[in-house]
């Protein structure tokens, strides 16, 4: 099925065919509500945006995915496996097939770009210290930063470097899908669109699922194949950007439909 002509939250394929997929999904904080019976299939090789307002939980169902906060309800299967119901030796293959950048880039801030690479490298594999070296150079040339950034702290680049880093230790493992919470907040419009490039060209270099949450709407028009917007707990509505903007209603038209909509999808 090509992603235009998926419509639906819950989408009749086969596991194969689909790297993410939740059922049922409820998550509640004490009495507050964010998740409440949502599913959600995405496509092997799509990359998804996650758009809704303000505390909608877009980063919460990103934790719940990804194994960092258990979801209070519903099963999260991620290429074929549960996550929440796998053992330790199963979770942590599952892990290292996933690459994680976080909004605030979650660098480790007395290591240098290079010691940052390399952390799921020595964690995940046992590849001599030399080659991991080599892997950890190439994954940073790769984000597009200058092998000289490499011995320098997180401290020393600008906001847009270090995104860059934190995306190079994302794909450090040559994962198969890649999480990204936000990367283009914060950066100037130039550098924005240069992220969105980059992220297009990594995701055809390495094959990979990209689950991207974002406000920035020129990110949803170049990088995305589908789009999924989080309302009232669940996904509210699904596909192709221009399928959503015929359809939107409610938060979406307005998101769409307001001036900064309007400047970034014409
Ligand atoms: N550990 C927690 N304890 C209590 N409430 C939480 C916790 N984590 C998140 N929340 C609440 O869950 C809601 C969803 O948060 P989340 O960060 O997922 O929103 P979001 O859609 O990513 O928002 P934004 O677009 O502003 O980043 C918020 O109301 C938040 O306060």
């Amino acid at each position: 099925m090509s992603p235009a002509d998926a419509i639906t939250p819950i989408l009749d394929l086969p596991d194969a065919a689909v790297a993410i997929r939740l059922r049922g999904i409820a998550n509640r904080f004490g009495p507050v509500v964010i998740h409440e019976h949502l599913d959600l299939d995405i496509l092997r090789g799509e990359t998804i945006g996650i758009v809704g307002g303000s505390g909608t939980g877009k980063s919460v169902l990103m934790r719940s995915i990804i194994g960092l906060r258990p979801p209070s309800e519903g099963e999260v299967r991620v290429l074929g496996h549960d996550v929440w119901s796998s053992d330790p030796a199963e979770r942590k293959a599952l892990d290292s097939r996933w690459g994680v950048m976080f909004q605030d880039g979650a660098l480790f801030s007395n290591l240098t770009v290079r010691e940052n690479v390399l952390i799921p490298l020595r964690e995940h594999t046992n590849l001599p210290p030399g080659l991991s070296l080599e892997i950890a150079d190439l994954k940073i040339q790769m984000a597009g930063l200058p092998l000289s950034s490499a011995g320098k702290l997180p401290a020393e680049l600008s906001g847009g470097m270090r995104k860059r880093a934190a995306l190079a230790r994302a794909i450090a493992l040559d994962p198969d899908i890649l999480f990204l919470d936000e990367p283009t907040a914060g950066l100037d419009p130039i550098t924005a669109g240069r992220f969105d490039a980059l992220v297009n060209e990594l995701k055809e270099t390495l094959g990979l699922t990209i689950f991207l949450i974002t406000h920035d709407l020129d990110t949803l028009r170049d990088a995305c194949d589908r789009v999924a917007a989080l309302a009232d707990g669940k996904v509210a509505a699904i596909g192709p950007l221009d399928h959503l903007r015929e359809h939107a209603t409610g938060w979406l038209a307005d998101y769409f439909g307001g001036p900064r909509g309007r400047a970034a999808l014409g």
